[in-house]
């Protein structure tokens, strides 16, 4: 069943605000999507009819919010084509949280200073700062794969440092600023010739296209729920069955263990082994209800609506002689976010001249400050689409850029620039 983009928004009653009179064109979707009703009730309904602690109550209630905490995890394996289920899909509490478990349980107990870790130019602080730890506890060497002008990965470089010495490959799917799309089966190919764990963070790719971890041969891959119509505090790390086998847990306690005596410890069987307490129940529970929404619009058509989104604004900006776009020009397929600067407004000016439109975008280094170096600016404004977003809500974005365009020049011709100036 095709929904209608009506329907869509209909489902999200936040798109009817109003920012100080103004209609709100939500546009910052990269940082955290908006959630539509099916899911935000699921919370009201655990809440209402079932809210208990899980795996440990012999009552109804428990047994109740058990099982639908298990279910969640078996939704989420199946929405990235996981066929091991809930025993190959941790809960965590976000992307950040799932590279740290896979850096800390796996890399801290098997790198050595022969070791090199492999990313890109291109990551998020969630995974660069992380694998930038693990390097300095390991004395492993930190590498990364150079970024084209055009926003793509050097491919060559990247055949020139996966090697023999290469433990570990870490990139992201979807960057967050440039819309890339990397070439991550080309790339897990490259680096299982080497033997290496690949860790996919899955961030920006989970939320806007259809993801098969298997197919990719991903031996990790992490997502946050907060970016695909899911609630905050709940993130995902998928991983091989036999590499959470012989992962470390990152958290101890109880959940994590089946036995304990004064002198030692037995782990769960994963996922368990890595969520150790009381979990986020009704988080995971609505993240499932997230997958089922997403799912009902079908991934494809989300991809293609968010493509659809880029290319309209691409074109648009392209036009312009004073707006400087990153990442792949329009005509190639990139996720459905723009990052731009428009010459003479400062990206912060320029969010806040958008908000006062009522348009919610993001300005700065979207915490990925090397790439900032790389691209040689201190930040960048970033418009991102989902799938309640339309071409009404880019047209909006455009006139509020001309209206910024024209404050700037008025501006430069005042007397006060003048004598600022002179
Ligand atoms: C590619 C990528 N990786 C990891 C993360 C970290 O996710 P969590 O915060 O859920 O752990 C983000 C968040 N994106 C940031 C958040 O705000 N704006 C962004 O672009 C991201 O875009």
């Amino acid at each position: 069943m095709v929904r209608d983009i009506q329907a869509i928004r209909d489902d999200f009653p936040i798109l009817d605000r109003e920012i100080d009179g103004t209609p709100l064109v939500y546009l910052d979707n990269a940082a955290t999507t908006q959630t539509p009703e099916s899911v935000y009730e699921v919370f009201e309904t655990y809440y209402r009819e079932y809210n208990s602690n899980i795996h440990r109550g012999i009552h109804t209630l428990s047994h109740e919010a058990s099982v639908a905490y298990e279910e969640a995890h078996d939704r989420l394996a199946e929405f990235v084509g996981a066929s091991g289920g809930r025993e190959e899909l941790v809960f965590t509490k976000n992307t950040t949280e799932s590279i740290n478990l896979v850096a800390y349980g796996l890399g801290l107990q098997n790198l050595g200073p022969d070791d090199t870790i492999v990313t890109t130019e291109m990551e998020h602080h969630a995974s660069l700062v992380t694998w930038q730890q693990i390097a300095e506890l390991t004395g492993a060497t930190i590498q990364f794969i150079r970024v084209n002008e055009d926003g793509h990965l050097d491919m060559e470089h990247a055949t020139e440092l996966i090697g023999p010495e290469t433990a570990v490959l870490s990139v992201t799917h979807v960057s967050n600023v440039l819309g890339t799309v990397n070439p991550v089966t080309e790339l897990a190919e490259l680096a299982h010739e080497h033997d290496a764990y690949v860790v996919v963070d899955g961030a920006q790719s989970v939320p806007t296209r259809p993801v098969d971890v298997e197919e990719m041969d991903a031996d990790f891959f992490a997502f946050s729920g907060h970016k695909m119509a899911g609630p905050t505090g709940i993130g995902c790390l998928y991983g091989k069955r036999h590499l959470l086998d012989e992962m470390d847990p990152f958290l101890y306690g109880g959940e994590m263990i089946t036995h304990v005596t004064l002198d030692r410890s037995v782990w769960n069987d994963p996922p368990w082994k890595f969520e150790a307490g009381t979990p986020p129940i009704a988080e995971g529970i609505a993240l499932a209800a997230a997958a089922d929404y997403l799912d009902d619009i079908g991934m494809d058509r989300v991809r293609e609506h968010e493509d659809r989104l880029a290319q309209y604004l691409l074109e648009r900006l392209e036009d312009r002689d004073d707006a400087t776009i990153y990442g792949p020009p329009s005509g190639e397929q990139r996720a459905g976010l723009v990052s731009f600067n428009v010459d003479g407004v400062h990206g912060h000016d320029m969010s806040s001249l958008l908000n006062d439109r009522g348009i919610a975008v993001r300005a700065g280094d979207h915490c990925t400050q090397p790439l900032h170096e790389t691209l040689d600016i201190p930040g960048s404004v970033r418009a991102s689409f989902y799938v309640y977003n339309t071409t009404d809500d880019i047209d909006a974005l455009l006139d509020a850029i001309d209206d910024a365009e024209e404050k700037r020049d008025a501006y430069l011709r005042s007397e006060r620039y003048h004598d600022a100036i002179y």
